[in-house]
């Protein structure tokens, strides 16, 4: 039976004079992975920094497995089992790849009576580079590489892997896969994958309607602050979504230019 994790309702957020959401609802049933999709400037991000405490709502509300939640921080947020990735998203460039994929949350050794806990490198190193080979960047990065050495997109890929690893019910991917390259492209739509499987549930603002139908089961579209369109990917086609997107019926349009 399908349960529900995540309720949005009737959400709002003004900056200044700019509405940036106008009263969006969309909900997140356990196992699912729903791909937000939108314009520039539709209001996606803006409505997954009110999931992520990162710029709370003004109005509306939000429920997660059916209590009224209170996000007003990015901690209230992680400590309901939601987990984002942003756009720019920051790393800790001084540190290893290892420790930026545990910042705050290292393993530790218990000591004598358990007095002192030092950080288990050791466990660290053997769960970073299995996390990198599950993400398909194992060839390329040492778990003890400084992250200031990395590539944007190399950059990106540790992010995600840091919040899938601690992902316990909901991650929320804001365009993941920009600037990666192919293989990490492949690492984060499997990961996706992989964790549907495994009963979580996850939002994906992209831009890149192909991946929507490769891994997603069920889409949103936003535009101008509000949802204008929800439908399963088994229900639509590339062409029709694309059309939703922009406003436009784009079938109807070809139609029309072909008894032309
Ligand atoms: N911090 C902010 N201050 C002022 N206006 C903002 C802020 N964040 C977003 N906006 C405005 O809110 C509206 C929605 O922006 P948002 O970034 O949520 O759109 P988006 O759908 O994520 O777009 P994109 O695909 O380009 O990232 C836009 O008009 C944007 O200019």
């Amino acid at each position: 039976m399908e349960r529900e994790v995540l309720r949005l309702e009737n959400l709002q957020k003004s900056f200044g004079s700019v509405q940036a959401l106008k009263g969006a609802s969309l909900t997140l049933q356990e196992g699912e992975v729903v791909a937000l999709l939108g314009d520039n400037g539709a209001g996606k991000s803006t409505l997954i920094k009110a999931i992520s405490g990162v710029h709370p709502s003004d109005g509306g509300a939000i429920y997660v497995r059916g209590d009224k939640a209170s996000i007003r921080s990015a901690r209230d947020a992680m400590d309901l089992g939601i987990e984002t990735i942003h756009q720019d998203t920051s790393l800790a460039p001084d540190l290893s790849i290892a420790r930026n994929l545990f910042l705050g949350r290292e393993p530790v050794k218990l000591g004598w009576l358990g007095v002192f806990a030092p950080i288990d490198f050791g466990e660290l190193r053997h769960v970073a580079a299995a996390l990198l080979k599950r993400v398909g960047i194992s060839k390329k990065l040492d778990a003890d590489a400084l992250v200031s050495t990395l590539s944007g997109g190399e950059r990106q890929s540790i992010a995600i892997s840091r919040a899938m690893q601690f992902a316990a019910k909901v991650i929320i991917l804001d365009e993941p896969t920009n600037n990666l390259g192919v293989e990490e492209t492949h690492g984060v739509l499997r990961f996706v994958r992989d964790m549907r499987d495994a009963g979580h549930s996850v939002l994906f603002i992209t831009h890149n309607i192909h991946h929507v139908f490769e891994v997603c089961d069920r889409l949103v579209v936003m535009r101008r602050g509000e949802v204008v369109a929800e439908k399963t990917v088994a229900e639509t086609d590339l062409l029709t979504v694309e059309g939703i997107i922009m406003g436009v019926d784009i079938k109807a349009l070809l139609k029309d230019a072909k008894a032309h």
